[in-house]
Order: C-alpha cells, then structure tokens, then sequence
C-alpha cells in the first residue's frame, strides 16, 4: 500500500531538485548587479524569482487546487524587462516545455495565498538565506504541505551543506525529506538512496553545541552568548544561513537552534519554519518559541502567535528554554 503524501512527497522532491539547480546555475554565473532589494532589507535575486516560478509551475501541474504561500510575488519582474527576461530564460532551463513570460509571471504569483487553519495549503521559501547564497555559503529551498493547521510534508534542499558538518571538504548537498509520522531522510541531489537521520543524543545542553543565524538583526547574538554561558555550552557556535541549520539539527550535528527576537514587531513567515520544524520533530527533537509554545502555522502568512524560535533534540529542551527565560526576564 502507498504511504500517506506518497505522491506529494515525490513531487516536492522533483521540484526542489530542479529548483536547486537553476540556483546553482544562478550563482555560477552570478552578477552582483542583477540583485534587486527589498523593503525589508533583504536581497531577492532572480535565482528567488526563478525558484519560485519552477516549484509553483509543478506543484500546481500536480495538485491544481492546491494553493500556495510563497514569498516572493512578481511585482517587480513586472517592472524591469531585462531582470523578467533572465528569469524566463533560467525556468526554462530547468523546467520540461518552456513557459511563456505570462504563465512564468503567473506561476510566481500563485504564492499570494493567505494561509490560515483550514485545508491544505502548501508554502514556498524559494531561496532562504538569500544572503548566504550571494555569499556562496548556506542556503536552502524549502518547501512544506501543511494541512488544517499542521506540517504533513517538508522538502529542504540544501546544496552547499556539507554531508559532513566537521569537514568542509566532504560531499556537498544535501536534500532532505520528512513526513509526519514517516520520520526524516537525508539523500543527495543526484542519487535517490535516502537514509534516515535523528537528533544528537546529549543529555545536556554542555554536551552539544548551538546554531544560530549569522546575521545579528535575525537573532541576539548577545542573549545567544549570555544563554550559551548560562547553559555551560564551551564549544564555538555554529554560524551559518538559512533553515540548514534545522537540517543541522535534524542530523544531530548540533544540539541547539536559537532564534531570539531583535525586534518586538518581527513576525515570523511560516515558510522560514515549516519544512524545519517538521524535520527536526521527525528525527526526535523539539521546536517551540521562546516562551515554550508549539509553532502554530494556522494563523496566516506569519507565525504572529508565537515568538522567536527554539530547537533542540529534544532531551535538553525544558533546560534550554529554562535559560533563555532567565536571560530574557531579566
Ligand atoms: N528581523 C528579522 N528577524 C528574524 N528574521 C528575519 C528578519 N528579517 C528577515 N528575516 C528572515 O530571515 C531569513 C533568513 O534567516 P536566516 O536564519 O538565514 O538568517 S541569516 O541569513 O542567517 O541571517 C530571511 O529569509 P530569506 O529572505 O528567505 O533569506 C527572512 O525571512
Ligand atoms: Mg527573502
Ligand atoms: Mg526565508
Ligand atoms: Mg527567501
């Protein structure tokens, strides 16, 4: 018998691949100019845009009434010829018949839905870790299901990771797969042999070491540093972009994921958190906010109901979230 999200499962997976590539082929032949920004400071370049444009075209192929929440809309390809048409030019590179500029612009734009509790939905993070992709260090393609409220399905492509944390030189890309209740998978882009991953063991937060953003305006570095030495965690945090650092988690690389707000007024997106906080249940660990409550992905493009984010593998999790109320409060 056919597993639950059997079908979902294969073609998140077909259009993560594709997805990654045409970010791969982007950053090869990168031009820093091509980078538009965005209101919100943070860089969209056209590998989001054509990301974007791939994973909606197949998802929506597949599961026609399905709608999608996505993070970048067209707007501005709609506003600049020559950054539409490298776009256009990239998805077809990846995808089976070329598209039109209308059906690539369309397909962007399918990422409008506004989520919420009821039915199934799917979200997008075309590119996460915008800047460690122009950087040409972590990033991920990060796509979820979620239904009535809940992650069914996570698909996270992560092509720069190395399969080896403690050795740079190690194969790179790393494509992961959850379902609920089906546990987690680690496998590369080019050979589909998947094997199961799950949490570090330790017992105590002193027996691991903890990851965090690079950039300081995602997370307090400085409370980081304070719950760090509260927690007697000697070994150097592990710095790195994007929602790889739940797949580090996942692996059991690291023991702690901590996102401490910088700004009150910050929401959340749930495509920032979905995919990963789904991998890092599957393989055994735990993820809350900072005050210890679930994520709860029924409440619209954001996750407003809750704050900052805390993953652990689970056994140190009460201990974790202990000191970061004890820093915090004080
Ligand atoms: N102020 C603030 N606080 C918290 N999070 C924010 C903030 N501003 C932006 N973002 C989101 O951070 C996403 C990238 O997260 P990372 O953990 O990769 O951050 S970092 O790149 O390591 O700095 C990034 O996702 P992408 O835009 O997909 O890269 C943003 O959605
Ligand atoms: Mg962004
Ligand atoms: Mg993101
Ligand atoms: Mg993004």
């Amino acid at each position: 018998m056919l597993k639950l999200y059997a079908g979902e499962r294969a073609k998140g997976i077909e259009a993560v691949i594709k997805a990654s590539k045409l970010c791969q082929a982007v950053f090869n032949k990168l031009v820093k100019s091509q980078t538009l920004v965005k209101e919100d400071a943070s860089p969209v370049t056209v590998a989001d845009f054509g990301a974007q444009a791939v994973v909606n075209h197949i998802i929506h192929q597949a599961f026609p009434n399905d709608p999608i929440v996505g993070e970048e809309d067209s707007k501005d390809l709609r506003e600049n010829q020559s950054l539409c048409d490298k776009v256009v030019e990239l998805t077809n590179s990846v995808v089976e018949t070329p598209l039109s500029t209308k059906q690539i612009l369309d397909a962007i734009d399918l990422g409008n839905y506004k989520g919420g509790p009821q039915g199934r939905f799917w979200t997008l993070d075309p590119i996460d870790g915008t800047k460690g992709f122009l950087r040409g260090e972590q990033f991920a393609v990060c796509l979820s299901l979620i239904v009535n409220g809940e992650v069914k399905v996570a698909i996270q492509g992560c092509p720069n990771l190395p399969r080896n944390i403690n050795d740079p030189n190690s194969q790179r890309g790393s494509l992961m797969v959850a379902v609920k209740h089906q546990g987690v998978f680690e496998r590369s882009f080019e050979d589909s042999k998947e094997t199961r991953v799950k949490v570090a063991d330790a017992e105590s937060p002193s027996d691991t070491s903890f990851c965090e953003s690079v950039e300081a305006a995602h997370s307090n570095q400085s409370d980081t540093f304070k719950i760090a030495e509260l927690l007697n965690i000697k070994n150097k945090p592990i710095r790195m972009d994007s929602q790889c650092k739940y797949a580090v988690i996942a692996r059991g690389d690291a023991g702690i994921y901590l996102r401490i707000p910088t700004r009150a007024d910050y929401q959340e997106k749930i495509w920032d958190h979905a995919g990963g906080s789904l991998m890092v249940s599957e393989a055994g660990g735990k993820v809350t906010d900072i005050d210890g409550k679930e994520l709860d992905f029924s409440q619209g493009r954001t996750l407003k109901s809750n704050r900052g984010i805390i993953a652990t593998n689970g056994k140190i999790h009460d201990q974790v979230l202990n000191a970061v109320k004890q820093v915090l409060h004080k």
